[in-house]
């Protein structure tokens, strides 16, 4: 079963609206490979979306950086699933590391948000990954698998959802994992789920990389079998966000 390459863009919490609207401009002029090759995804900050949404080419598409457990209510300062699905965001980013580290969001609330995002229509990109402790200590796969076990457990069609694996040493720190190390870690992801999910999802769940994913570095990450697109911080408010997502063409071509 074939898997489109999928690159995100993950503009965190960085802009103002004209800044907003110079990135916007840049990927609305970009030559890029088709939808067939390539879905390109980006998430611009909550305030951004309507913006973003309206003004942005209609090949690309929107996702949220985070949204609410379970049904809106009195929650103050979230935001709920159902509310993205009202303004029309078709994809929503959950379990990045910074908010597991930053925001204590555990598996298995990462687990309940996925499953609940999922059931309200969202199109999920699901992030894991250990950090340089865990992957010195020799625990990375035991990490990714039991993040990816409480998606799992919850979860039973995973046709809406594309995992981003993204080591957090190599987030925003220049450092990127070889390509050997990113494939490892995706080829064993992908051994994962055939046997604790189905052969079927295992063979068509897109599985991203994450961290420090640049234009020069890009090339190289896609070229490995079970790297199936990336998820891009720092350099997907930059320009070669279009170069990286160029990178497609070297899946077409193998
Ligand atoms: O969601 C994106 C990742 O956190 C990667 O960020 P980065 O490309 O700035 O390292």
């Amino acid at each position: 079963m074939g898997r489109t390459f999928f690159v995100g863009g993950n503009w965190k919490c960085n802009g103002t609206s004209e800044e907003i609207k110079k990135i916007v401009a840049t990927l609305n002029a970009g030559q890029v490979p088709s939808q067939d090759v390539v879905e390109v995804v980006v998430s611009p900050p909550f305030v951004f979306l309507p913006l973003v949404k309206n003004e942005l080419r209609s090949d690309f598409h929107v996702a949220a950086q985070n949204c609410w457990v379970k049904k809106g209510g009195a929650f103050t300062g979230e935001v709920s699933a159902d509310m993205l699905v009202n303004l029309g965001i078709p994809w929503v980013i959950l379990g990045h590391s910074e908010r597991r580290a930053i925001l204590g969001e555990s598996n298995e609330f990462v687990g309940d948000k996925v499953a609940y995002a999922l059931s309200q229509g969202l199109k999920v990109i699901a992030c894991v990954g250990e950090t340089l402790e865990q992957r010195e200590s020799g625990s990375t796969m035991d990490v990714v698998a039991a993040q990816t076990k409480a998606i799992a457990e919850r979860v039973k069609d995973w046709s809406n959802v594309v995992v981003a694996y993204e080591p957090v040493w190599a987030i925003g720190t220049g450092k990127v994992a070889s390509p050997a190390q990113a494939q490892e870690v995706h080829a064993e992801l992908r051994k994962w789920l055939q046997a604790n999910v189905s052969a079927e999802v295992a063979a068509s769940t897109r599985i991203i990389y994450g961290g420090s994913v640049s234009g020069a570095n890009c090339k190289e990450l896609a070229g490995q079998p079970d790297v199936d697109g990336f998820l891009v911080g720092g350099a997907s408010l930059k320009p070669e966000f279009i170069d990286i997502i160029k990178a497609a063409e070297v899946k077409k071509s193998a």
